[in-house]
């Protein structure tokens, strides 16, 4: 994988992970044989260990859930152990994740694998010198998930850096071009934190700083049944 030469820095990028033919087997796969919520937006699936909120680390009264067979070949292998949590997420059209950070005392390396339509995600992180459409002070870093990339996010892209998706039906390229968004899937994989400490200081995203300077944190930031990803990650605060 190779780092891409851009603000937030740590973000690691490999193009045709997965090949067209594959990608479309899958596609196949994700529509007709697995089931899903039956809600709109953006939908989830849990593979591997289940996630504790009260300990922030995996719960061990849940058993592993099997990684299914099309999983198997598409477990990123840079990290010397297969992940201990897979979550595979349909976006419709219109669907988004709003900004965060994946809980830093939960999770140490974080990859993410696109498939379908390419969507724009937002990096952002705060700053005394830009603002955002919303004209909030924070710089913005629009990146392109192109089908069949696999992105790692790892150092400052990881932990000082929120990332969200907006819920939009198009996104405006940078040569102004406005792009439809269409079906996608992503697979995120994430590796548990042994001890569940970050150690990383940052008082606005980090939730290990913030419990050792006593700021209550906002777990539940997400509505109720709107996924089980609740507890995973941190709202941008
Ligand atoms: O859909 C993606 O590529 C990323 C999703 C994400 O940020 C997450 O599940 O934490
Ligand atoms: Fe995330």
């Amino acid at each position: 994988m190779e780092e891409l030469p851009i603000q937030p820095r740590g973000l690691f990028w490999q193009i045709d992970f997965v090949t067209s033919e594959h990608e479309a087997r899958l596609i196949q796969i994700f529509q007709n044989e697995l089931e899903w919520p039956e809600r709109s937006g953006r939908l989830s699936l849990h593979y591997g260990y289940t996630f504790d909120y009260k300990t922030f680390g995996v719960d061990p009264s849940v058993p592993f859930k099997d990684f299914p067979d099309w999983l198997v070949p598409l477990i990123p292998t840079r990290e010397g152990r297969p992940p201990e949590q897979v979550c595979l997420q349909h976006y419709p059209p219109g669907a988004g994740i709003p900004p965060h950070v994946d809980t830093h005392s939960a999770y140490d390396q974080l990859y993410a694998l696109s498939l379908g339509a390419p969507v724009m995600m937002q990096f952002a992180r705060s700053s005394d010198t830009d603002v955002d459409e919303d004209g909030e002070k924070k710089e913005v870093v629009e990146v392109d998930l192109t089908p069949r990339s696999m992105m790692q996010m790892s150092g400052d892209s990881r932990l000082h850096w929120t990332h969200g998706i907006k819920k939009r039906k198009t996104d405006t390229l940078p040569d102004g071009t406005v792009r439809r968004r269409d079906d996608r899937w992503s697979i995120t994989y994430r590796w548990v934190r042994e001890p569940a400490v970050c150690d990383c200081g940052d008082s606005k995203l980090c939730d290990t700083t913030q419990r050792q300077l006593g700021i209550e944190r906002e777990y539940r930031w997400k509505k109720e049944g709107e996924g089980t990803t609740v507890g995973l990650l941190q709202k941008a605060v």
